[in-house]
């Protein structure tokens, strides 16, 4: 084996901020070790190890680790992969394998590797070699699967010798020993296939393929429907049976007292009957099974798409979105009931209506009127019921967006009074889906009574009919019985049927509303080149940009020429509403320009896989938004497996460390829904902290201290000035005392730039008032 020894974190780049005594409560794991010099496959996590290694000392030495940057945490299955995706010819980025993943930070198991290949868009499949001498060359290259969790993607193997990329060393194959990886190698292959791309010319095919999402899951799980329709047609079949068993008895026994007969007759239809229980249990578990694997797939490509949704497109109103997202449960509720059933028992409709004519010769016809009668009935209802049920879901979604903005604003309602505006609001628009979904409700409740009302009929004909064919001999008492019962069944699926159409228009309208949001772009640029830039220079370029909102009539920004070099620390200021904050979302890719073109180190960032950008800014915005969940869950929700260190870092230099030392909970500490529990300057910190974490080469700041006080705003710009060395800043705010950390200052009015230069020629020139103001912004 070569030289495989890891690289050592740079130990001279270390935070030189004094930890304010906290401690975490947990350890890190595997530190006791450091990783092997040479002469070894490099097992999992050594640069972990090692980086952590030199922090075991002293734990309240942490802050001054290795820079989160400058440390490898990444799974060597999850890098193989990206140089296995390079070598197939699709080059990814490791941020873009990773964004999405539910466990995205460490995606160190196979299954989550595996989902990130299948959602860059590669079939991959782990398959168990118990040697190298089983893997053939011609299925090269491949992940081969290593003990304690490592990973490298073999290249060439030959009798001696193998060439891997192992990630911990570099992106090319070294050449070891055959028999030595043999002693490393853990008995599992990850072979991978690129999936094939369509381009653009195929786009029109795009609606046809968004609206499968939905039908291609359920037909995944056709196999088990498929074991369904098989219990259907045999529990169809038995219901012949108890007909059959009255008729015999009736007609055979009870005349010739014919007990023996009684028996074995009651013993095949007892055998029937438990068959029938057994076979009902079994398709309604079948169906529960289906509807659940389909609920879990559909439920997370939902989410999947709705988080990767372009800002530009993104439907206004959260709470109508929210709404269309709760119809999906109906959706899943109508595809995994019983109720489905219905159809499959349908066909056997006819079979019942045979046996009803063999044994009651014209008697057939009181069904067979019967029948479609009620279908007619239920189909002419249908367009009615889908046009109240289209109403009543428009209204709900009005009613749903409305509660929500209630709910969200209590605060200011309370405040400014408003609870009678809000509650007439309300109020009216209760009324109005009340009033819809009580059509269609009355419109379900008809089809529903009609169907049993013409099924009692069809029994009281059939008895009034049956005897008096028994009188004229043509029928038995027996036939009667047996006719009665079959009548039954031949109407049973018949209201079950009219139950699952007023369901269907409900399930159908939220498909509908799905299939919308479903067709709405995603953040997957189509400029995206699949490049991967490993290095890029930390400067920003604005190129003849401009930019209006959806649906805004002005421009936000117009004419915009800015270059923000590496390392600069720029101040943005201007008048409310002068685009200010729009500048930041711009840079990370929130919204896309209008026209010209937002770039990072010179690349067109539409060119940049998006969790790629994203890894490399540091964005805190305006509206610091906190989710339920302990302070440190908060600091490190993108990266939740994120390292202890880097997590006390981004902590004490956003200042969060000095208002959760003082909990019992510490780090622990819940911040409640939406960070409510904690004081506006709070979230703040812990936002400012979120951004730190990853330790990026640009952080954006919007108004980072707007909620501070004026000692921990100076504690706040003392840490920030040292942090951002080397780094680029671009901090836009009010407070001029925050431009202490900047050189350059940046004045923006109307959308447009009215000053640029060196912050004291700036400060100066506003205070003689020699800026001139921007025109009006062009609609
Ligand atoms: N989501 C949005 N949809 C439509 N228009 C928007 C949106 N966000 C901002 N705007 C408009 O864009 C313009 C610039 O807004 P921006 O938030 O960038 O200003 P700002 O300088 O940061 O203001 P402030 O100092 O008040 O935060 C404003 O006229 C605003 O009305």
């Amino acid at each position: 084996m070569t030289d495989s020894k890891p690289t050592q974190p740079a130990s001279g780049t270390t935070a030189s901020l004094e930890p304010e005594t906290t401690e975490s409560s947990s350890q890190d794991d595997n530190t006791s070790s450091t990783p092997e010099a040479s002469g070894k496959v490099p097992s999992t996590d050594s640069r972990k190890q090692a980086a952590n290694a030199s922090q075991q000392a002293d734990p309240r030495t942490r802050v001054d680790a290795p820079l989160p940057s400058d440390v490898d945490y990444e799974s060597p299955l999850l890098r193989s992969l990206v140089h296995l995706f390079s070598i197939l010819g699709r080059p990814v980025t490791l941020e873009q394998l990773k964004s999405g993943l539910p466990e995205h930070g460490v995606p160190s198991h196979t299954s989550a590797c595996l989902r990130a290949a299948s959602q860059a868009g590669m079939h991959a499949k782990v398959t168990r070699r118990n040697s190298l001498s089983e893997i053939s060359t011609l299925t090269l290259p491949c992940i081969i699967l290593l003990k304690n969790k490592g990973a490298g993607v073999l290249t060439s193997l030959t009798d001696t010798h193998a060439e891997v990329i192992f990630p911990e060393m570099g992106n090319t194959p070294i050449s070891v020993l055959r028999d030595k990886l043999n002693e490393e190698y853990a008995g599992y292959v990850i072979f991978g296939q690129i999936n094939g791309r369509l381009d653009k010319r195929a786009s029109e095919l795009k609606l046809l393929k968004t609206k499968r999402w939905f039908w291609d899951t359920i037909l995944y799980f056709f196999p088990i429907y498929k074991h369904v329709g098989l219990a259907s047609i045999i529990i169809n079949l038995l219901a012949l049976a108890s007909p059959l068993f009255f008729m015999n008895v009736y007609d055979r026994v009870v005349p010739n007292n014919a007990v023996d007969t009684l028996w074995v007759l009651a013993a095949g239809i007892g055998i029937a009957l438990v068959f029938d229980f057994i076979l009902r249990n079994l398709r309604s578990y079948f169906c529960d099974v289906a509807g659940k694997n389909a609920d879990v797939i559909l439920a997370s490509r939902l989410m999947q798409h709705i988080m990767a949704l372009r800002l530009d497109d993104k439907p206004d109103s959260t709470g109508t979105m929210a709404n269309n997202l709760r119809e999906f449960e109906s959706l899943r509720e109508f595809f995994s009931s019983t109720t489905l059933l219905a159809i499959i028992d349908l066909p056997f409709l006819f079979i019942f209506l045979a046996l009803i004519h063999f044994i009651g010769g014209p008697m057939v016809f009181i069904p067979a009127i019967a029948v479609p009668l009620v279908i007619i009935v239920g189909l002419l209802l249908q367009y009615p019921f889908q046009r109240a049920i289209e109403a009543g879901y428009k209204e709900g979604a009005q009613k749903h967006a409305l509660l929500i903005e209630i709910i969200n604003g209590i605060e200011t309602v309370k405040t400014s009074m408003a609870e009678g505006h809000m509650q007439q609001l309300w109020e009216k628009v209760v009324g109005m889906s009340a009033k819809s979904s009580n059509h269609a409700k009355r419109l379900a409740n008809f089809s529903m009574t009609f169907t049993m009302f013409a099924a009692q009929a069809v029994s009281v004909f059939i008895i009034v009919v049956g005897v008096y064919r028994i009188s004229e001999g043509e029928l038995t008492m027996g036939g009667l019985i047996a006719c009665n019962i079959l009548a039954g069944r031949a109407m049973a699926p018949l209201s079950q049927i009219a139950g699952m159409l007023s369901r269907m228009q409900q399930s159908r309208m939220a498909l509908k509303s799905l299939d919308l949001i479903m067709q709405l772009p995603t953040e997957a640029q189509d400029e995206y080149t699949g490049i991967s830039y490993e290095k890029l220079e930390a400067s920003i370029t604005f190129d003849s940009l401009a930019f209006k909102y959806p649906n805004a009539e002005r421009f936000a920004l117009e004419d915009i020429h800015l270059k923000i070099r590496e390392g600069e620390r720029v101040g943005i200021i201007g008048r409310m509403g002068s685009g200010k904050s729009t500048f930041g979302k711009l840079c990370v890719g929130l919204y896309r320009p209008t026209e010209g073109a937002v770039k990072l180190g010179g690349v067109d960032i539409r060119q940049m896989d998006i969790a790629d950008l994203r890894s490399r800014t540091g964005y805190v915005s305006q509206d610091n938004y906190l989710f339920y969940g302990s302070v440190r869950d908060n600091i490190a929700i993108g990266n939740p497996q994120a390292d202890e260190n880097a997590i006390l870092r981004a902590a004490a230099i956003a200042g969060v460390t000095d208002f959760v030392q003082s909990h019992p909970a510490g780090f622990g500490m819940q911040v409640g829904e939406r960070g409510m529990a904690l004081s506006g300057g709070q979230r703040q910190s812990i936002a400012l902290a979120r951004a730190l974490l990853t330790d990026p080469d640009i952080i954006i700041l919007d108004e980072p201290s707007s909620n501070m006080d004026n000692g921990s705003e100076h504690a706040f710009k003392k840490k920030l000035s040292h942090i951002v060395t080397g780094k680029t800043l671009l901090l836009i705010t009010h407070r001029l005392s925050m431009l202490d950390v900047v050189d350059r200052l940046i004045v923006m009015d109307n959308g447009r730039v009215v000053a640029d230069g060196p912050k004291a020629a700036v400060l100066e020139a506003l205070k003689n008032d020699q800026i001139k103001k921007a025109p009006t912004r062009a609609a």
